[in-house]
């Protein structure tokens, strides 16, 4: 489904179609096309401005990195980063996260990232949380066999949420930190909401879940 732009997000999103790319479903199975190579393809789901997945497409010229954000406002903060860095790895959709396998074949992304997930705190909401079981079922489609999410969030209850339905999904969890800031995990590149949090103090919770359904 397309989403409708605003004029002046739309002017600047068309001026910078080499990363910001308006026809995704057209690249379906085919990505390694607009990155030239066919390296792993990691993708954040709600990547907001983009600080970490520009930092990322820096530190790791060979992995391909896809940003997938619904708000075109704040997709153009992302595209500008992009723009700045000149990077030829990192790629951004504005699209919405439930129509993930409009875009992307089966087999064809190697990771999910998930940081600072809106909440929806209201039990009536769960089925938007981005960690729900259609969710994890829809990125299991375009996922590469044993693929993982990686999860980060300040948010307790989510981080509860999370756990359990990675669970019971059958996903195993691995390298679980409840104070992200304070462990031994090394390299962490923060996002626009994690420096906003762990600046008040707040504690970060990280989690990766990995998909059980590699061929034995
Ligand atoms: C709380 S912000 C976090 C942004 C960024 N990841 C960070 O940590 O700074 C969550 C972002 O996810 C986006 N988002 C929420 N649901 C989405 C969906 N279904 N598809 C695409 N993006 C979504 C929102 O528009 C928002 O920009």
């Amino acid at each position: 489904m397309r989403l409708r732009h605003k004029p002046w997000a739309n002017d600047f999103i068309t001026e910078h179609s080499q990363y910001a790319i308006s026809n995704p479903e057209q690249y379906k199975g085919k990505w390694h096309e607009i990155f030239g190579n066919h390296n792993p393809i990691h993708i954040e789901v709600g990547t907001g401005k983009g600080q970490f997945l520009a930092g990322m497409s820096k530190q790791n010229p060979d992995i391909n990195y896809i940003g997938i954000e619904l708000f075109d406002s704040v997709i153009v903060a992302a595209v500008q980063k992009a723009v700045d860095l000149q990077l030829e790895n990192f790629k951004l959709l504005n699209v919405n996260a439930k129509d993930l396998s409009e875009y992307f074949d089966g087999n064809e992304i190697h990771r999910v990232y998930l940081n600072f997930s809106d909440p929806w705190p209201k039990v009536r909401h769960a089925k938007r949380r981005l960690t729900y079981k259609d969710f994890l079922s829809l990125y299991e489609k375009i996922l590469i066999k044993g693929g993982e999410i990686h999860f980060k969030t300040d948010n307790q209850g989510l981080f509860e949420y999370s756990l359990i339905s990675f669970s019971e999904y059958g996903l195993q969890l691995k390298y679980l930190s409840l104070d992200l800031h304070n462990s031994d995990f090394e390299g962490n590149i923060m996002t626009e909401y994690e420096e906003k949090f762990s600046g008040k103090g707040q504690r970060i919770y990280r989690v990766e879940a990995k998909y059980m359904n590699e061929d034995i």
